[in-house]
């Protein structure tokens, strides 16, 4: 069932609709046209680190997680590693009082490995293997969102003491996004209808190491209309109620995911988190109050919005063509390996030079990256100084989440490092690949 929003239920906040910027917090001008990011400038930073190099601005992601942690006082707010997730990234959001949504082993390797409070991770997956729970559990992950009958009894034999669980709902609410990240409909791979719900929590109960907590969803990412938000939480909460009704079993526990979103190119709206805390707040409580519900303990789970704009991805200018079509290519020495966003979705983001004094003359250009693929074009209708040339550096904004966690290295091009910045230092996170790494993996002839 899948159904949209009705009116009562949109967004009418007090705030007018604000314009977002797509750039860090920190970012200043530089001189020169330089661009100053935590401090430190960007033409520095591409001389020492190279390029492609992702750079994170710490003061940002920290004050995303205020911002967020401020507007929901009584929410367990839960950052979605799979956005970015490094150890540094770990220590932040353990020291911001966040909690963790994680994915993978991996994922958990890295929490683990910073000792960030195993009671405060929630495991996801639509397919975890038997080698995610077996991690997971001996890390004492504080949650498993359920998202098969199937997986019960495998997370209650590999259960070695009494594990909390959730299950993961199908709201059915088609949020407004692209189609490849909405995940609230009923033609998707993640979580169970309202039958399937049904049949997984009275399998819970019949487990004795498996505790039934509750219910989880999560509609998609860069959800364009928050009402979607509120939406999925009545429709997860009458869920709740059906449950009680029929298996007597009381849902304490409502993770209602991530899925908030970001501006990418000036013009995007920003979203603000503090009026839509209060309308989730109210409508939580409303509709708890009218299904004679207790209220349950909110979790939810933001990823881009803690970690996108913290994001700057430097490249260099290796050529610039004109087309027969007339357009001029500005092709980079990164691309599709490091942002695979602008093809899989034709995302748009916002690029500028930087260390060129201001030109008087400008011309609309296409970036191209390096990659065989005639779709590695990473951004259309950018404005940059008509003598653009080789060497010269770009920055694009908006890089911080699902980029370095999505990169590949396709054609065996090394990916790039990620470099944080803050009070006028800059300290390597994640190294660069090599092409020693490139040729390590490959182990025979
Ligand atoms: C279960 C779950 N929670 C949270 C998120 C984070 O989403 P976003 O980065 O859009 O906030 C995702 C990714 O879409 C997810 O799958
Ligand atoms: N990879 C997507 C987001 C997926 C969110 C995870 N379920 C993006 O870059 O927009």
């Amino acid at each position: 069932m899948t159904t949209t929003v009705p009116p009562e239920a949109r967004i009418t906040g007090p705030s007018p609709r604000r314009l977002g910027s797509p750039w860090p917090l920190t970012a200043r001008q530089g001189v020169g046209g330089d661009l100053v990011v935590g401090g430190v400038s960007l033409v520095e930073l591409a001389g020492r680190y190279g390029t492609p190099t992702y750079v994170v601005d710490e003061v940002d992601v920290r004050t995303r997680c205020r911002t967020f942690r401020g507007a929901f006082p009584d929410v367990e707010v839960a950052y979605a590693g799979k956005a970015f997730l490094s150890r540094a990234m770990a220590t932040w959001m353990a020291e911001e009082g966040m909690s963790l949504d994680l994915c993978s082993a991996g994922e958990v390797g890295v929490a683990e490995s910073v000792g960030f409070p195993a009671e405060r991770t929630i495991l996801h997956g639509n397919a975890k293997t038997v080698a995610d729970l077996e991690v997971a559990l001996s890390y004492g992950v504080g949650r498993i969102v359920l998202d098969s009958a199937s997986e019960v009894a495998r997370v209650s034999v590999l259960a070695q003491r009494p594990q909390r669980v959730l299950i993961r709902v199908i709201p059915g609410v088609d949020a407004h996004t692209h189609p490849a990240i909405a995940t609230g409909s009923e033609d998707q791979k993640f979580g169970l209808r309202p039958g399937g719900v049904r049949e997984a929590v009275r399998r819970v109960l019949e487990q004795p190491q498996l505790v039934y907590a509750g219910l989880h969803c999560h509609i998609g990412s860069q959800v364009g209309d928050p009402s979607d938000f509120l939406l999925a939480a009545r429709r997860v909460l009458e869920l709740a109620r059906a449950l009680r009704d029929e298996l007597g079993v009381e849902t304490t526990d409502l993770d209602l995911g991530g899925g908030y979103p970001v501006p990418y190119v000036v013009g995007d709206i920003a979203f603000d988190v503090a009026p839509f805390a209060d309308q989730l707040r109210r409508t939580v409580q409303d509709t708890c109050a009218r299904l004679r519900l207790p209220v349950p303990r909110l979790t939810i789970e933001p990823g881009r919005a803690i970690a996108a704009r913290a994001g700057v991805t430097l490249y260099r200018v290796v050529s610039v063509k004109r087309s027969a079509g007339g357009r001029t290519f500005v092709a980079v020495d990164g691309g599709f390996g490091d942002n695979p966003r602008a093809e899989m979705y034709g995302a748009r983001y916002t690029v500028r030079s930087v260390g060129r004094p201001a030109s008087s003359r400008h011309e609309i250009v296409t970036i191209v990256g390096r990659y065989c693929e005639a779709g590695d074009v990473l951004a259309e209708d950018i404005l940059l100084p008509a003598d653009i040339h080789p060497g010269d550096l770009l920055a694009v904004a908006c890089t911080g989440a699902y980029h370095h966690s999505m990169a590949s290295s396709y054609n065996l091009v090394p990916r790039p490092p990620v470099v944080a910045v803050r009070d006028e230092t800059s300290r390597l996170l994640v190294r660069r690949e090599t092409d020693v790494d490139m040729r390590c993996r490959d182990v025979g002839l």
